[in-house]
Parts: structure tokens; sequence; C-alpha cells
């Protein structure tokens, strides 16, 4: 098991309840989506996972990565679970890279923190991880501010440090929101590859039930922090039954290149 959240999960901010019984489980090589309306809790969810909350929040209930329960882990434990183990790659790649860096010492970061490499060990993994995502020309690239790359390049470079430790799970909350419709394909294959390849589990969070038929099986529909529907992906499509999944499913259909499921047709 990579990831289970139980369904007594809560989450509190102030006082107000924004995630209530949101019990998902993902194993080794699942590709889970979490979608859902603005507000309706994908994100922080996502952050109950990294142990990243906001300030003023609670959270009770349960959340164990390969085994290891999460929930009342103190900061520097979490810290240490998180880099290893759990990858995370964020909406904008301008805002989650620091931008007084060179791209190259941000992707072997992790390396060297988490596994005391050397600066040369770091930079030959670097260098691989590099060709791993893509990014043309590595050695000269590696060496620029996030400012002198496209925003597709520096999602590449946010992707190589998220998989940089061999995560077990990767998390993506809207990574390809932020990117132009032709960036957003070459990003979603990158993650397609990756997560084949590595065997890692992959939570997938969008407000786009076409981007997730591209790359999840399964999803889990949020409203108001509360689980209306789960099911697979082509299902939720062509037959969904809450209204928040038929107005995703009809947004994808109005606005997209997904194809209609046969059952549909
Ligand atoms: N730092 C915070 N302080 C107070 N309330 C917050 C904070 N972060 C989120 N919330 C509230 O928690 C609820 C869930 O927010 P969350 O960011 O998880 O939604 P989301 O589904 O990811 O939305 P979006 O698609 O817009 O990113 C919202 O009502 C939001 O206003």
């Amino acid at each position: 098991m990579a990831a289970l959240l139980d369904d007594d999960l809560r989450i509190t901010i102030h006082g107000r309840t924004v995630v209530d019984g949101v019990q998902l489980d993902l194993d080794a090589g699942d590709r889970l989506g979490l979608i859902g309306e603005s507000g309706s809790g994908k994100s922080l969810t996502a952050l109950a996972v990294l142990g990243l909350l906001p300030r003023g929040s609670e959270i009770t209930g349960s959340i164990r990565l390969d085994g290891r329960e999460l929930v009342g882990r103190g900061d520097v434990k979490l810290a240490r679970l998180r880099g290893k183990r759990v990858g995370m790659v964020f909406q904008e790649p301008a805002t989650a890279l620091n931008p007084i860096r060179r791209v190259g010492a941000q992707i072997g970061e992790s390396l060297r923190i988490h596994y005391g490499f050397s600066k040369r060990q770091a930079h030959e993994r670097v260098v691989r991880l590099a060709e791993r995502v893509h990014l043309p020309d590595p050695e000269q690239i590696l060496q620029r501010y996030p400012h002198e790359l496209s925003g597709g390049q520096r999602q590449r470079v946010a992707i190589a440090a998220a998989i940089a430790t061999g995560p077990r799970l990767i998390i993506a909350d809207e990574p390809t929101t932020a990117l132009d419709v032709t960036v957003q394909a070459g990003i979603l294959d990158l993650f397609d590859r990756e997560v084949a390849e590595s065997g890692a589990a992959l939570l997938f969070i969008t407000h786009d039930l076409a981007v997730l038929h591209r790359i999840a099986g399964r999803a889990v529909v949020l409203s108001a922090g509360r689980v209306v529907e789960r099911g697979a992906v082509a299902d939720l499509l062509a037959a969904p039954a809450h209204p928040v999944t038929a107005a995703l499913a009809r947004a994808a259909y109005a606005t997209s290149f997904v194809d209609v499921p046969a059952s549909r047709s």
C-alpha cells in the first residue's frame, strides 16, 4: 500500500471543516484522480499527505504512507518521510521554484539533503534526471535560473526535482493548468511514462475530467470537502451520477479533446 487515507479523516481550518471523510487508497503503480470544483478540498487533502497544512489547521483521523502513520508526527519526522517517499508537483512552476537558485541545484537538493550526495554525485544524477524529463541540452540548461526557462521547461524541472529521490508516491496538483495546450500534452505524457517506469503511485489533482481521462483510471469527486462520487474516469464521463460530476463531464466535452466513451455514443 503506497498511501491510505481513512474515511474518518477530517481537516478543520480555524474551526471550519474543510475536508471530511475523504477516503483514498493507492497501491504501487495506481493512478488516482482527485477532482472537484474550486474550493472543494483537493489541495488541502494533498497538503495533508505532505504534512504541509496551513497554520490554523487541525487534522484528525489517519493517513498512512507505506504503513507509517503520518497524523500526529512531528515536523522533523514528517519532513524526512516526505522528502524520500513523496514527490510533489504544483500548478505554477514559476512560484514553486526558487527564483535565485540555478535549476540544477534545485533538482539535486533532495539528493544532497536526504542521501548525503556530494555536489559531484548529485550533478551526475541531475543530468540523468534532466535527460529523463526531456530537458534539451541538460549540461547547459541546468546552469540557468528559472526565469530563463519556458513554462513547460520549468514544469519539467519541477518534475525532475519531485522524482529525484525515487518517491513511491507522486502528487501532482493541477500540474498542467498554467501551461498552454500544446505543452500540456507533453507534460501528461511525461507523467504517464514516469509512473509506468518507476512503479510509483500517482495522485493527480485537477478540475478537468478530460485531463484526467488521459492520465488516470480512477477518480474521486469532491464537493465541499466530501466525496460525492468515485469510479472509473470513463464511467464518470459517460454516466455521472452526481450533479457535480455531471457538470465536470459537460465541461470536459465542451472544452477539450476528450473522446466520448463508447457507452455514451
Ligand atoms: N490557508 C487557508 N486558510 C483558510 N482557509 C483555507 C486555506 N486554504 C484553503 N482554505 C479553504 O479550504 C477549502 C478547500 O480549499 P482547497 O485549496 O483544498 O480547495 P481546492 O479544491 O484545491 O480548490 P482549487 O481548485 O481552487 O485549488 C476552501 O474553502 C478554502 O477557502
